[in-house]
């Protein structure tokens, strides 16, 4: 989509373009918030100076009027599903051990394309939480000894905690453990029951207690181990309260055969020929699992866990003694946009999910995308197999930004991805620190040098043809498209583009040369050729903001910018013309520190291979 021309970005052509500023031809001090100019010659441009000083703020700023990020704060979660709305999902985190490296990523990119979207300007609901139910946690507590609502309560607060670490901005955090959530279920479940879709039956198959579910022959390796937890299921015979999925065949199969309900293709093809084969009703009933919400008719049974936990998403939205009525649902932004899952869950949200809602007449999620795994030696990173990378180890040594941006630049959203710490640590000092930090720092560097730290004109007035200029509005149409598309790699890849190009136009132009022995033109020129390349590392900013958000307010603080106005950015903002004539910058300081220290992880274990599946 074309990026909209936006008037507020616009700057009048600065009058000094064009003029002769002589040696030392701009020699401007800051002091306080105004702004002064001496030695210069042209009275023309110390008039400007002093008029954009007096602006005080961001010409788009001021003409937004933004006082606040448009967050959680001011989602309002009374408004309409249309399109000013954007709910997305993460999955709800099995309790059983604390997260690792897997859960933070579907939750990294979750929430990076939350925060693009309220880029966007849309209200944006992002929903994660804890799945706390089932015989799987119960198992985990009784290994540590304790209850079960004790080891959900410690587990919920390390999964708490890495998100803050990670920068995580979510809107709302369900436990399916709360109270309002299980009167969600319950009212949920007697809706299905009134529907005629519930009934009792025995069960007899193998169960896998890791993924929570019984397995077919064909679903199980040898000696009917489970392919994800290579652990033996268990023979299981049971009276269960069965859903009556089957019932409802062909409007799932529709659904799923609509394109852009399940991505990527591959997983809908997927899911297809599984829907294909025929839909069997399943059992949401356990007899023998004390830890659960029991079943309203007969508690003598508790809700199987699936059936509970994929309710969160409701009780999420819904504050306390709100029915789960379809008009308080949908005035709260439901149905999702996206529910943002593992592959391994992609059944339970693409089939299983809506033959529920449809019983319930609740609308259904626009989409599941279900990415691929975190691998370590080829197999999935799990809590159950525990041979996973600790994120926390990563966060301290290398911080958050690092993190975000090589899991999500690094694997491609939809496919599987080997973990290599050198890998890491390459990837991450070439872009991060060398692509865009080195280059911010030195344009800053003989910005301070020979222009006392402040713009000499506005970005606007680089001439439409200059190649920076050309370029960073071609990358940010993409990046808005990848962004758009969930290709969080693709987004990254854009900015980065633009960054690369900065260097080499750096290497191009030699703003030095002509600052240390050109004509005044020539300085004049190479002044220019500054502010180019800050305004491009600004964009570059904003393009990354979704991933890197940290870096990125470090970046825009470096151009003088506040933590409230970064705040303030919408995705129109990536217009070229932001930084204003004037433009004082602080002391440059580096925006990103290169990795120099030894690694943190075991890195014997990992390969540099990714393996697209
Ligand atoms: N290795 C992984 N790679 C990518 N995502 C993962 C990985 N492991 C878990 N996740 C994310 O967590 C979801 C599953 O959550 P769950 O709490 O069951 O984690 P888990 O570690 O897979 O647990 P377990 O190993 O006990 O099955 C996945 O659908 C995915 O969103």
């Amino acid at each position: 989509m074309p990026l909209k021309v936006l008037t507020m970005l616009q700057h009048r052509l600065s009058p000094s373009m064009g003029r002769t500023l002589q040696c030392p031809w701009i020699s401007i001090s800051r002091q306080s918030h105004a702004h002064s100019v001496s030695h210069c010659q042209s009275s023309i441009f110390a008039s400007n100076v002093l008029r954009d000083a007096a602006r005080s703020a961001w010409p788009w700023q001021q003409q937004r009027g933004c006082k606040s990020a448009a967050s959680s704060s001011d989602n309002g979660n009374s408004v309409s599903a249309d399109n000013r709305t954007f709910f997305a999902t993460t999955p709800l985190y099995y309790v059983n051990a604390e997260p690792h490296m897997g859960s933070a990523y579907t939750t990294m990119a979750a929430d990076a394309i939350a925060r693009f979207q309220r880029l966007l300007g849309r209200r944006v609901t992002l929903v994660t939480g804890t799945d706390e139910h089932g015989e799987k946690i119960a198992e985990a507590a009784a290994a540590k000894g304790q209850q079960p609502q004790e080891h959900c309560d410690g587990v919920v607060s390390a999964f708490k905690g890495l998100w803050e670490e990670l920068d995580i901005r979510y809107d709302s955090f369900i436990r399916t453990t709360e109270p309002k959530h299980e009167a969600v279920v319950k009212s949920i479940l007697s809706r299905v029951w009134e529907t005629g879709d519930i009934y009792k039956a025995k069960y007899e198959g193998w169960y896998c207690v890791g993924c929570e579910a019984y397995k077919d022959d064909s679903e199980m390796e040898g000696d009917h181990a489970c392919p994800t937890h290579k652990k033996r299921c268990v023979e299981r015979e049971e009276e269960n309260y069965f859903f009556a999925l089957s019932k409802y065949q062909n409007q799932i199969q529709a659904l799923i055969e609509e394109e852009g309900f399940v991505q990527p293709e591959a997983r809908r093809n997927e899911m297809l020929g599984w829907v294909r084969a025929g839909l069997r009703d399943f059992s949401i009933s356990r007899a023998a699992v004390a830890w659960g919400i029991p079943i309203p008719l007969d508690p003598s049974q508790t809700v199987y866990v699936w059936f509970d936990a994929l309710l969160g998403y409701m009780s999420a939205l819904l504050p306390e003694g709100v029915e789960a009525q379809p008009k308080e649902l949908q005035a709260r932004g439901w149905p999702a946009n996206v529910h943002f899952v593992g592959k391994d869950i992609l059944r339970f949200h693409a089939v299983y999910w809506p033959g529920m809602l449809m019983s319930a007449g609740l609308p259904i999620p626009k989409k599941i995308f279900a990415h691929g795994f975190l691998t370590k030696d080829g197999m999935k990173m799990g809590k159950s197999l525990g041979n996973v990378l600790d994120p926390r180890s990563l966060l301290k040594a290398y911080g958050a930004d690092a993190v975000r941006f090589y899991f999500l630049k690094e694997i491609v959203f939809g496919q599987d991805g080997d973990f290599s710490e050198l890998r890491f640590r390459d990837i991450v000092n070439a872009y991060l620190a060398n692509s865009i930090g080195n280059l911010l720092n030195r344009t800053q560097g003989l910005l301070k040098k020979n222009c006392s730290s402040m713009l000499p004109v506005a970005a606007s007035s680089i001439p439409a043809d200059n190649p920076l200029r050309v370029l960073a509005a071609e990358q940010a149409d993409r990046a808005e498209a990848a962004y758009q598309d969930f290709r969080l790699h693709d987004a990254l890849e854009a900015g980065l583009a633009i960054s690369n190009r900065g260097n080499l136009y750096m290497e191009e132009v030699a703003p030095w040369t002509a600052f240390k022995k050109g004509s005044d033109a020539e300085k004049h020129a190479a002044a220019a050729a500054l502010v180019a390349v800050l305004e491009a590392v600004r964009i570059v900013a904003l393009i990354m903001s979704p991933v890197t958000p940290g870096l990125s307010s470090r970046i825009y603080a470096g151009l003088g910018m506040s933590p409230e106005q970064f705040d303030c950015l919408r995705w129109s903002d990536v217009q070229w013309g932001g930084l204003p004539e004037g433009q004082s910058m602080p002391k440059p300081q580096p925006v990103f520190a290169r990795i120099e220290a030894d690694p943190v992880t075991d890195v014997s274990v990992s390969a540099v291979s990714m393996a697209a599946q």
